[in-house]
């Protein structure tokens, strides 16, 4: 007899809480749900292979974290210390290309949400939002570092690093793991070449004609370029992916502030070894003179710990920020962030540290059989 209204059935409102997150990896098969296939690849792919790309998440399988108990502390502390500045975790955003190909927000979606958890979001240079609005979108306010990629046209790569001063960018990142751009299968075969129309590298418009220009991967890149970084600002300089023991040795000869261990996300050399296996020996040559950062793999609290018990003061993420953008955009992000927090402050209370300082060496047994 009575009618049913259309649409009894309470939907959820757009301005509704996400569904709880229980893991970083659920991100991953919801954001593939929602991307265009060619996109996806992009995000997800690396290089030839893609050994390097697996050894990254599968190498943390390879060490054990051995917990101290009875040594109280209640309330962990995950706050760290990076160029004077107090983070209040120490899980930065690594830079990744193109946000808007994963949502309509892109950067700006990114920033508000890694505003609101107060740590740092390293911007990228193939961003699709200009760093003055990446900048300006976030309340409270993201810190913001640059990842440069040096363009062999000096003058416009200090305009860029002028900008990115301007903007209030705190540190430089400068990425020195793609002399050449990794040769990667899955854009090859899918054709990804373009952005889609209105979708641009912003952070690449030329001063002067007000034209785009394109991501030159300068092979011709050595350390007197870094001298002249290291001339040409005044701000915190990391080199981003290094792997060899010799090189961060190199880094702190050169007055570099801080190394950022990692192969690109396995998206480079393919080969390379997994950024947690190259860790230990970095850390050995630079012996404390400057903070060693980690990207690559980190899915969980407990690959944070390792991380950090091996001997990084911070770690990235790369992949799963992009996962957390397309599935549910700034909230995603957020949630993301937050579970990371929990998951590590949970690890940390299990291995008995209070603080990041707190996880030694010794607390990690590796080359254990998986
Ligand atoms: C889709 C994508 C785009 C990336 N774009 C950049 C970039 O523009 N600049 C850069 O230095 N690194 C870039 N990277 C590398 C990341 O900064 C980081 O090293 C890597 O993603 C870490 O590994 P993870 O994805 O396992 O966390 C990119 C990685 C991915 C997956
Ligand atoms: O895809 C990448 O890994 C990357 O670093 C990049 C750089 C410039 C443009 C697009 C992607």
């Amino acid at each position: 007899m009575s009618s049913v209204p259309a649409q009894a059935t309470p939907r959820r409102a757009a301005t509704a809480d996400p569904p709880p997150l229980y893991r970083v990896d659920d991100l991953e098969a919801e954001a593939r749900r929602r991307l265009d296939p060619v996109h996806r690849d992009f995000f997800a792919g690396g290089a030839g292979d893609e050994r390097t790309l697996r050894a990254n998440e599968t190498a943390f399988d390879g060490y054990r974290i051995l917990p101290r108990v009875l040594r109280g502390g209640g309330e962990r502390d995950l706050r760290i210390e990076l160029f004077g500045e107090t983070l209040p975790m120490p899980v930065l955003v690594s830079p990744t290309a193109f946000h808007r190909l994963a949502h309509p927000q892109g950067e700006v979606a990114t920033a508000r949400a890694v505003g609101a958890a107060g740590t740092v979001m390293v911007v990228s240079m193939a961003a699709t939002t200009p760093i003055e609005a990446v900048a300006g979108a976030a309340d409270p306010p993201a810190r913001l570092w640059f990842q440069l990629y040096p363009q062999p046209d000096l003058g416009f790569t200090a305009s860029v690093i002028r900008r990115a001063e301007a903007a209030g960018c705190r540190a430089l990142v400068v990425t020195v793991d793609s002399p050449v751009f990794g040769r990667r299968d899955r854009d090859l075969r899918n054709g990804f070449l373009d952005l889609p129309p209105g979708c641009r590298c912003e952070n690449m418009r030329d001063p002067e004609s007000g034209r785009v220009r394109d991501i030159v991967m300068d092979a011709t890149l050595d350390w007197a370029r870094i001298e002249w970084l290291r001339e040409t600002t005044r701000l915190p300089i990391v080199l981003k992916g290094i792997l060899h023991p010799a090189d961060a040795r190199l880094a702190v000869e050169h007055g570099v502030d801080a190394v950022l261990v990692s192969n690109h996300g396995g998206r480079q050399l393919d080969g390379a070894p997994a950024s947690v296996d190259a860790l230990p020996a970095v850390v050995a040559a630079v012996g404390g003179r400057i903070p060693v950062l980690l990207d690559g793999g980190i899915r969980r609290g407990t690959d944070i710990l390792a991380a950090l018990a091996l001997g990084a003061v911070a770690v990235g993420i790369g992949r799963p920020v992009v996962w957390a953008l397309a599935a549910r955009g700034e909230p995603g992000v957020r949630q993301l962030l937050d579970l990371l927090r929990a998951e590590l402050a949970r690890a940390m209370t299990l291995a008995g540290a209070v603080r990041p300082a707190d996880l030694t060496r010794e607390m990690i047994l590796d080359r254990v059989p998986v």
